[in-house]
């Protein structure tokens, strides 16, 4: 395992007075696709808002040596931590290329976006070919599939070079073979990178996550592998009371062995 872990200790945010996360501690490590779950409002998006910078929090996030908590969004950006939206946040009317110059800060005037190209920054095209998205170069961001468009915001944090990828719910509303292909993305992307998932669709967890913390009203109920997860009776209570039996069967479903990494 290599580069710098997250680790979330204490973590504690309120909203006049009504306490969104009451105090959570976890971690993650590059080499692993790390998940965050939880009923609806269990405070998921709320702790990476608060790693994020974009709601203040007490307690402390740490990358590596350097503290997130009290820093401003565009010092955590550039420490390396970048996260998705449950909403793709793309650029519509310009091509992948375009969104891509942005994202790696190639801005160009006008005039240049409207020349022909001579080439590819590198960056660019590893994010490409790492996304799937090559053959799309010139694709208006509008015209993409919902899932060719979360992979688009995933490959701007790739050229970004982030060390950490925090993403919310980045496979609702994909279809199957989509979400079978966003899993194996992170798999890869996450050998070298730090990759954290709040998501709701259990069994894209089931199939993708290498560890689990399951919160709860603001509060860790459950960490461990996808085993330990399901196994343990607080976290059956939990979706059994409120999110249902569709739920609870995908929960109940004996993992898969994860396929190993390349590196
Ligand atoms: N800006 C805010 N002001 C007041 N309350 C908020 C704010 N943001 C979140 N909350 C509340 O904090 C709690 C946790 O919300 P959060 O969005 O983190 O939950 P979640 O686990 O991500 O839920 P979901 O899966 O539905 O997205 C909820 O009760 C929510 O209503």
């Amino acid at each position: 395992m290599t580069g710098a872990s997250l680790v979330v200790t204490d973590l504690r945010v309120e909203f006049s007075g009504f306490v969104a996360v009451g105090g959570v501690s976890f971690d993650a490590h590059p080499g692993e696709v790390r998940f965050l779950i939880g009923p609806n409002g269990a405070g998921k998006t709320t702790c990476i808002d608060a790693v994020t910078g974009l709601t203040k929090g007490t307690g402390s996030a740490r990358l590596g040596d350097e503290e997130l908590l009290g820093k401003q969004v565009h010092k955590i950006v550039r420490l390396g931590v970048g996260r998705t939206f449950q909403t793709a946040s793309v650029f519509d009317e310009l091509t992948v290329l375009q969104n891509l110059d942005i994202a790696a800060g190639l801005r160009r005037s006008p005039v240049s976006l409207l020349r022909a190209r001579r080439g590819v920054d590198p960056s660019i095209e590893q994010a490409l070919e790492e996304t799937g998205l090559a053959g799309e170069l010139a694709t208006p961001a509008g015209i993409l599939s919902h899932g060719q468009k979360q992979w688009l915001e995933i490959a701007m944090l790739l050229v970004q070079d982030a060390k950490v990828l925090l993403l919310d719910e980045p496979v609702a509303g994909m279809s199957h073979d989509e979400r079978t292909a966003t899993g194996e993305l992170l798999q890869r992307i996450a050998a070298k990178r730090i990759v954290l998932v709040v998501e709701h669709d259990m069994d894209f967890m089931r199939r993708f996550a290498t560890r689990v913390t399951v919160l709860h009203q603001g509060q860790v109920l459950s960490q461990g592998t996808v085993a330990e997860v399901q196994a343990d009776p607080q976290v059956q209570e939990v979706y059994l009371g409120t999110a249902g039996a569709a739920t609870t069967a995908a929960m109940a479903v004996v993992p898969e062995p994860l396929k190993p990494t390349e590196d």
